[in-house]
């Protein structure tokens, strides 16, 4: 079946969400001794000209802790909100900021180790516990066995992925975003499955001392082999060091909704709408980076909510524009003999064809970069499909790359995100169970109930058979909505009977707790 949805679009939404964003805390952990990477220092921090009023020195001197000396006094900053929050987590503290991606070959030579570094993840494999020793094993021959495809993928794109090089500038401008908002700090990268990896950002992040750090996946929505695979794997490297212990940290697992997001969105499309013959006719075709059915069926993955909810974000928000285009969502990339997330994209561009649409715009929709499959598989395959199929007009939104506003809006992210940063005592977290619970407010008002957030983090066999069973410490969700305090949701099967009434908010477990349940926040 096709999730098209024809003009005038969606039920109109409340947008006052659109600020909203989550914030999660990480159990700490130990890490191997690699070189670590860091994308240097606030631009801006040079003599006379270091427009980060509580930033750094205009000094750079070679010991990197000496950066992040706090340049002026409290009195400069003015009491608005954010500047309180400035002076509150700014001075004498270091803080970093961790972009977690996923990484990709620079090489033809790199394409199959990094392709085992993929399969290898029990995130994108999931095997049953019993069968976890075959990991390794199976990831050796699937790697092997598609390489050679890959590989002309990659050999079609240049020659390797764009990923690393797009990641480090928007590091770069992140951090001259931060530093132009007041809010000194170093941006550093861990790739999930190729250079920088996580473990070699997470060393820079011990050697530059850092003291605070908001970790950031560059994922929109969230996904467990995304983002989710990323937080674990961070969970892990925290969990036995010292250090790590120590450092404060804050995790901001999804964005998808923040207003300068799809706001960057909505202005991309727009101008690509423009390059029709007849712009308010095109179809606007929202393509997603699919994941297997089971992860959201049964492992309770937000993606697809995520996803759908983005979708109808950016078309209120092109509405309100006075393009009321209808759309569509699909997803791609599909790998291996599963069922995956329906509908796909080939077979959506052919149904389209066939329904004579004339005019396709497609809109990369779950990655915020250009990568293989943006430019491979879009670009070449899919538009090929399509005019085959009779679409006689063919569009691409290109990637959002370092788009001013939409670098701008992650630097409003991490601020927001920076009175959570250590909010968790990690103690408190030991011996806690993590379930899936997704988290709503209902407005007492008009009654209308709003999704705040899903909490997700994970370790992936949990997901296996009923909640109530599941063994594994790890994921904590901390929302960050407005009216709340501090205080933490923690979804575990120990503090559910614990939930009690607390105002409007609910939560309903997605699996395992049937009826929804009247929750608060326990702190
Ligand atoms: C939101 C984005 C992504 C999701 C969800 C995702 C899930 C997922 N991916 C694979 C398998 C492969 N992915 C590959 C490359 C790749 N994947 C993403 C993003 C998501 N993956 C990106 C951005 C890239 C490209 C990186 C680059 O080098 O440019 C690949 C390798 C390329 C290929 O051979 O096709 C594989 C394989 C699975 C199995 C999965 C969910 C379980
Ligand atoms: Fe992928």
């Amino acid at each position: 079946m096709l999730h098209v949805r024809p003009a005038p679009g969606p039920a109109p939404r409340n947008l006052s969400r659109l600020s909203l964003s989550r914030t999660y805390a990480i159990r700490s952990s130990s890490v191997g001794g690699r070189t670590g990477l860091c994308l240097g220092h606030c631009c801006r921090c040079k003599p006379l000209s270091c427009k980060c009023k509580l930033g750094w020195s205009s000094q750079q001197p070679p010991d990197s802790r000496q950066h992040f000396r706090p340049c002026s006094s409290a009195s400069e900053a003015v009491l608005t909100a954010q500047s309180d929050i400035r002076k509150l987590f700014v001075a004498n503290e270091k803080i970093g900021v961790l972009l977690l991606n996923l990484g990709g070959p620079e090489t033809l030579d790199d394409v199959q180790p990094f392709l085992f570094n993929l399969f290898a993840d029990p995130d994108i494999i999931r095997l049953p516990r019993a069968f976890r020793f075959l990991q390794k094993p199976l990831a050796q021959f699937i790697s092997v066995a598609r390489a050679p495809k890959s590989k002309e993928g990659y050999a079609s794109i240049g020659g390797g992925s764009p990923l690393r090089q797009i990641t480090d500038a928007q590091g770069e401008a992140l951090m001259e975003a931060l530093c132009g908002k007041d809010i000194p700090a170093k941006v550093y990268v861990g790739m999930r499955y190729w250079h920088p990896f996580t473990e070699e950002a997470i060393e820079q992040i011990k050697r530059d001392g850092i003291t605070k750090l908001v970790v950031l996946p560059l994922y929109p929505q969230f996904s467990i082999s995304t983002s989710g695979s990323s937080l674990r794997l961070l969970e892990s490297i925290f969990r036995e060091d010292e250090y790590l212990v120590n450092m404060q940290h804050t995790v901001i697992p999804s964005w998808y909704q923040r207003e300068g997001y799809i706001k960057a969105m909505a202005t991309l499309i727009e101008k690509e709408l423009f390059k029709f013959p007849k712009p308010q006719k095109v179809m606007i075709f929202f393509s997603a980076h699919g994941v297997p059915l089971a992860y959201v069926e049964e492992a309770g993955d937000p993606y697809k909510a995520e996803m759908e909810e983005c979708v109808d974000l950016i078309m209120e928000e092109l509405e309100k524009r006075g393009m009321p285009n209808p759309c569509t969502l699909a997803y791609q990339s599909r790998v291996g003999p599963v069922e995956w997330l329906k509908p796909y994209t080939d077979e959506t561009i052919i149904a389209l064809g066939q329904r004579g649409v004339q005019s396709l715009l497609a809109v990369p929709i779950s990655f915020v970069s250009e990568h293989i499959e943006t430019l491979e598989e879009i670009d070449v395959e899919y538009k090929e499909l399509a005019l085959q199929s009779g679409i006689k007009h063919w569009g691409r939104v290109p990637a959002l790359g370092c788009e001013p506003t939409f670098i701008s809006d992650l630097a409003d992210a991490v601020i927001e995100s920076l009175p959570y940063v250590g909010a968790m005592a990690v103690s408190n977290l030991e011996a806690r169970q993590i379930i899936y619970v997704q988290v709503s407010t209902t407005h007492e008002s008009c009654g209308t109930v709003q999704h705040i957030f899903c909490s997700c983090l994970i370790p992936g066999d949990m997901h296996r058979g009923r909640v109530k069973t599941c063994r594994s410490t790890s994921m904590y969700g901390l929302p960050t909505v407005q009216g709340l305090d501090s205080s933490f949701f923690l979804a575990t099967d120990e503090t559910t009977p614990l939930l009690a009434e607390h105002n409007c908010y609910q939560h309903h477990c997605i699996k395992g707790a049937g009826k929804p349940q009247i929750g608060r926040y326990a702190g």
